[in-house]
């Protein structure tokens, strides 16, 4: 369990200070995977490192599973953070070394007895899908295999939450899904906590419970993502489905209907054109699984307006969709 309580961090002073955290509070259950997304600048990296008080906030307090990191100091916040893994964009691997050596280096760090390190290493490169690649070098490795051998030292010293800086940020799709799925995996089977940062919205709709949009330093929203989906107005949303804004002429009114759970599988818009009579258009769709769940939205051009547009809505409504205008009719 990651326990984020009012954190604050400002860099430098008087006109120049940067307030990168906000009083930003945020609790990941344990076994969760938890994203934090928001754009360049925002504070996600300030945040992801005072988890481990790599970073040490103004004011605020870090739990974890119960250990109040920010009262640590020295060597006692040193062995706190080895029950903390992670994971970078980069992989930060040791050129001269071999896969084995570099996960062993870690578990050195660990201050793991020398005579388990050996075996221990080859454990989390079985784990990562590296068995037979221990003898080789980061150089001889794809960026994804790369990343497998962070994630093997990360997890090394059998941590209990992993932290991961846009771990995928470097490598292409396809290998950004298999590093995605094995951090499922690993989540699933070591019950690890796992926070991560990213740009990447694929990211979160493909692996997170829960994410948080920050601005500015600030969180500006959070939530269970199938939450976040059935939120009116959410911003987060917004960034998930992205759909493009409807032209001038289309209309006279447009409506946004999203889909969570539930919902997503009824002929909707079927019933929508039988039972209201209305020829809709579809002016964009998206249909995804969120969190386990289908989820998605659509877009619709409906050729009525006032109290006919509002009675569409409504029934809409009463079927546990949310609706909102993007033109004309009242929210
Ligand atoms: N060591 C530092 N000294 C001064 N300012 C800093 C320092 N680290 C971060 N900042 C500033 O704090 C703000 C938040 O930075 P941070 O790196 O946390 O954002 P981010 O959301 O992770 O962005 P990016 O995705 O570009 O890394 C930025 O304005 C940044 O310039």
């Amino acid at each position: 369990m990651i326990e984020l309580r009012n954190l604050r961090k400002t860099y430098g002073h008087g006109p120049r200070a940067v307030r990168a955290l906000d009083d930003v509070s945020i609790s990941v259950p344990a076994g969760e995977i938890f994203g934090v997304v928001g754009r360049s600048g925002a504070g996600k990296s300030t945040l992801l490192r005072t988890v481990n008080v790599l970073e040490r906030p103004d004011s605020g307090t870090v739990t974890l599973d119960g250990t109040l990191m920010t009262g640590l100091e020295g060597g006692a916040l040193r062995q706190a953070r080895r029950s903390v893994g992670m994971v970078f964009q980069h992989f930060n691997l040791l050129a001269n070394r071999s896969i084995q050596q570099n996960v062993e280096f870690a578990l050195e760090a660990a201050r793991v007895p020398r005579g388990k390190r050996a075996s221990q290493a080859a454990e989390m490169l079985d784990l990562v899908g590296l068995k037979d690649r221990g003898g080789a070098y980061p150089a001889q490795l794809s960026g994804g295999q790369k990343q497998r051998v962070g994630i093997a030292r990360a997890l090394a010293a059998k941590p209990r939450v992993l932290l991961s800086d846009e771990a995928t940020s470097a490598l292409d799709p396809e290998t950004t899904e298999s590093i995605l799925d094995l951090i499922r995996s690993i989540n699933r089977e070591l019950k690890l906590t796992v926070l991560l940062i990213t740009h990447e919205m694929d990211v979160v709709k493909r692996i997170c419970d829960s994410a948080a949009l920050m601005e500015n330093g600030a969180i500006v929203e959070q939530g269970e993502l199938v939450e976040v989906i059935r939120t009116p107005g959410s911003k987060l949303a917004a960034q998930l489905f992205p759909l493009a804004a409807p032209a001038d002429d289309e209309g006279p009114t447009v409506i946004d209907i999203t889909f969570a759970g539930g919902t997503a599988d009824r002929p909707v818009i079927a019933r929508l054109a039988r039972e209201h009579e209305l020829d809709v258009s579809i002016l964009g769709a998206t249909v995804e699984r969120i969190a386990g769940t289908q989820a998605g939205r659509t877009r619709l051009a409906l050729p009525v307006a006032g109290e006919a547009a509002a009675a569409v809505v409504a029934d809409l409504r009463r079927q546990g969709l949310i609706v909102e205008y993007l033109k004309g009719g009242a929210a």
